[in-house]
């Protein structure tokens, strides 16, 4: 069919298209535009990422996997604030990230509780941080209520030396979630853990999201643990200068359960590409 000519001028269609496409696009929740981040180093600059674009929509689960040092850390470090893109830009509801906020927490892997206070006493200074002007009362039975959704009330007076990975993993989900963030920032937060640990946190991370639908941003080193939890797998390449390689969707329907996913085919056929992607074609160099 030949192309009929527009009805208008050029200046009136680019007006047009202009005006179509931000009505049918509008700023997604989580904008990562066109991001570098370049360190200075003692022997030169030393570029980290390079031009990585994401978009990410409210409530979603997204995973972030690729070989260690590429920059998984660096990139979620500024969603959370505690970094800066040196080009590019990170917004939230199309608000730049200036700096960290109770909006966007962080779980860490090394737990980052305070050794001398309770499993209480480390959510309460929090929820007492962002809430300053709630009653006690109040700030207390938020501080039960996120103990209790973590499985851990009989453990509110037990300080981290006290607990095993697991229930100082809890406490630190407990304490990110109780000052209700728009986003989760969950950086190998099972790494440390041991297997069945781990596969129990998962199952009990999978229920809080499913019930608050924070969004949830999740680097892993483990492609079954993304397989299980995310929404999409975003992989990176490998660094220096590392970006967003590919982008897996992960179609099993919610809520999940593991061992009907572990049964799906299209389960390994997501698994072995996520393999191939890390171990042939991204392969580490070490
Ligand atoms: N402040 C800094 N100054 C210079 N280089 C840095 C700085 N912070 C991180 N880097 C470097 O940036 C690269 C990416 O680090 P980052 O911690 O983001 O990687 P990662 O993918 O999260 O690694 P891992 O999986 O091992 O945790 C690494 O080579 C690291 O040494």
């Amino acid at each position: 069919m030949p192309n009929r000519p527009l009805a208008f001028s050029d200046s009136q269609t680019f007006t047009t298209r202009k005006s179509v496409a931000t009505a049918t696009k509008p700023e997604a929740f989580l904008t990562i535009e066109d991001v570098s981040k370049v360190y200075p180093t003692k022997k030169g600059s030393f570029t980290v990422l390079d031009g990585v674009n994401l978009t990410v929509e409210e409530g979603e689960f997204i995973c972030v996997i690729g070989h260690s040092g590429c920059g998984k850390s660096t990139l979620l470090n500024m969603v959370s604030g505690f970094a800066f893109p040196t080009h590019g830009e990170v917004r939230v509801q199309g608000k730049p990230i200036t700096k960290p906020g109770p909006d966007r927490m962080v779980v860490f892997q090394n737990y980052a509780l305070l050794p001398w206070r309770t499993a209480f006493e480390n959510i309460y200074l929090a929820v007492h941080a962002v809430y300053p002007n709630k009653s006690q009362a109040e700030k207390r039975a938020i501080v039960r209520e996120h103990l209790a959704m973590v499985g851990l009330s009989e453990a509110a007076d037990k300080k981290p030396p006290q607990m095993s990975g697991g229930m100082r993993q809890r406490v630190s989900i407990a304490r990110a979630l109780a000052v209700r963030p728009q986003v989760l920032i969950l950086d190998e937060p099972f790494g440390a853990l041991d297997a069945i640990t781990k596969e129990e946190l998962q199952e009990e991370l999978l229920k809080i999201w499913n019930d608050h639908r924070c969004t949830v941003l999740m680097i892993t080193h483990d492609i079954d643990e993304a397989l299980f939890l995310a929404d999409r797998l975003v992989m990176m390449t490998n660094g220096p200068a590392a970006k967003i390689g590919e982008i897996m969707e992960i179609p099993f329907p919610r809520p999940r359960d593991r061992a009907r996913i572990m049964e799906d085919p299209e389960y390994y056929k997501l698994r072995n590409h996520a393999l191939d992607y890390l171990f042939h074609r991204f392969a580490h160099d070490e």
